[in-house]
């Protein structure tokens, strides 16, 4: 059972003010944030790497830590990198939450999902717009979430691709209880096509960090999640 989770991408953020705008996210309803790593490698562009990430984590407490003095948020770290394995134990000591690698990037990807583990994190794969959903059908029983792709990876304030919502039906029929992300040019003009393929975890950058109230466009993407998955009768908070 599965309930609507919104991860603003802090891609879209004004960097020179990043804690602030994470906070004020935070407050306006995020439940998670994502975190966009990219090598200039397994993706054409560089964003940040872990002193940012480490530095994030000092002025946003965790989660799940009740006596956290500061706002809290769940550290969905979405690693557009060549060899994933590589990072895994910096970004579970830098306090990521959850490790998302790229099905394309790594050559063992059930070796690494215990490795996320191991030392930690909740396991996520990712894939691309080229790549067949197929490929997770084995891995997902393992994974806490998977990723389907909605934009090239790569870059911020693309255009959705309404094609890729054939993959998040596929998956939320065969694993009603998974948490499915989508992650590319979602705002509320077309969260309730992905709300109603099932996804449940919606990335939105551009569409929150440059919104004029973040909590409008946060509450009408939960919305509109929870009412499909209810109609489904998959939700649960
Ligand atoms: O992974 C990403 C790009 O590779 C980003 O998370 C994604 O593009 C979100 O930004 P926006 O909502 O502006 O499209
Ligand atoms: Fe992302």
């Amino acid at each position: 059972m599965v309930h609507a989770i919104v991860a603003p991408s802090i891609l879209a953020s004004d960097f020179a003010n990043l804690g602030c705008e994470c906070h004020n996210v935070i407050n306006s309803g995020a439940d998670w944030l994502h975190i966009d790593i990219m090598d200039g490698h397994f993706v054409p562009n560089m964003s940040l790497g872990q002193p940012v990430v480490e530095s994030l984590r000092k002025v946003i407490g965790k989660y799940n830590d009740p006596d956290a003095k500061l706002p809290r948020a769940f550290f969905d770290c979405h690693m557009m990198v060549s060899e994933p394995e590589k990072w895994v134990e910096d970004f579970a000591r830098i306090g990521c939450d959850q490790f998302t690698f790229h099905y394309e990037a790594t050559k063992d990807p059930v070796a690494l999902v215990e490795l996320i583990k191991k030392h930690g994190m909740k396991a996520a794969c990712s894939v691309k717009p080229g790549t067949p959903v197929d490929v997770l059908y084995d891995l997902a029983p393992s994974l806490d979430m998977a990723l389907v792709m909605t934009v090239e990876p790569g870059f911020g304030g693309q255009k959705f691709m309404a094609g890729m919502m054939s993959k998040v039906k596929d998956l939320r029929t065969r694993f009603p209880n998974l948490n499915i992300q989508v992650d590319g040019g979602l705002g509320k003009q077309n969260v309730e096509l992905a709300a109603e393929a099932g996804a449940n975890v919606i990335v939105a950058g551009t569409s929150v960090f440059r919104a004029e109230d973040p909590s409008d466009v946060i509450g009408f993407m939960k919305t509109a999640v929870n009412g499909a998955l209810e109609t489904k009768g998959l939700y649960h908070e």
